[in-house]
């Protein structure tokens, strides 16, 4: 139990070590994206599965509530909380297209698409990312494994050097948490 709790903390530190050698460049990429669509009145969008979708609400709420410092709220929403949208569309269209159809809704050009999978293939996020593009959104990827498809439908695909879909996990929200900390610098 103890050896268990301790090799956990050890691989995390490991992974994040790692990640902040491979992947600073990426994240600096995304914080400009999204600073810029910020101060240009644009919104950010951000959605996934599973623990992601928890992500996707967690960042939205850094930046409609407040994350470090006072300052206005600004506009993300993850698109996973609509219980009504989710189940009608999930249910009159497919569960691959809860949150490409959203993105129809709601998304419009120079906004920004935060897709996240640990394994970068779930099928609802890609046809979101693919839409979004061709609408004139930026996409931003949070993965991790290889980075599946979502290298195809993102720039930056931010992906984690991790095969364990906790330890991806882990990072994406450290990573969430550092795009918080630059917005916050813009005021
Ligand atoms: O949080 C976890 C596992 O740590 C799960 O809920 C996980 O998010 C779900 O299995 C997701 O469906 C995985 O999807 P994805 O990350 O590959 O897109
Ligand atoms: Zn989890």
């Amino acid at each position: 139990m103890q050896d268990q709790i301790k090799n956990l903390f050890v691989e995390h530190l490991e992974v994040a070590k790692q990640s902040a050698e491979k992947l600073e460049d990426k994240i600096a990429q995304a914080c400009k994206i999204i600073t810029d669509c910020i101060k240009s009145g644009n919104k950010v969008l951000l959605f996934g599965n599973g623990g992601s979708a928890g992500d996707a609400q967690h960042i939205a709420a850094e930046f409609t509530g407040r994350f470090f410092k006072e300052r206005k709220s600004l506009p993300a929403i993850a698109l996973t909380t609509d219980t009504s949208a989710l189940t009608a569309i999930g249910n009159d269209y497919g569960f691959e297209r809860v949150f490409e159809r959203q993105v129809e809704g709601l998304a419009n050009a120079g906004d920004v698409l935060i897709g996240i999978s640990t394994s970068g293939n779930s099928e609802n996020v890609i046809r979101a990312l693919k839409l979004g593009k061709t609408i004139g959104c930026h996409t931003i990827g949070l993965s991790g494994r290889d980075g599946g498809e979502m290298n195809e439908y993102c720039s930056p695909n931010i992906v984690v050097p991790s095969p364990v879909t906790a330890r991806i996990q882990e990072m994406h929200i450290l990573i969430g948490h550092i795009i918080c900390s630059e917005v916050d610098a813009i005021y």
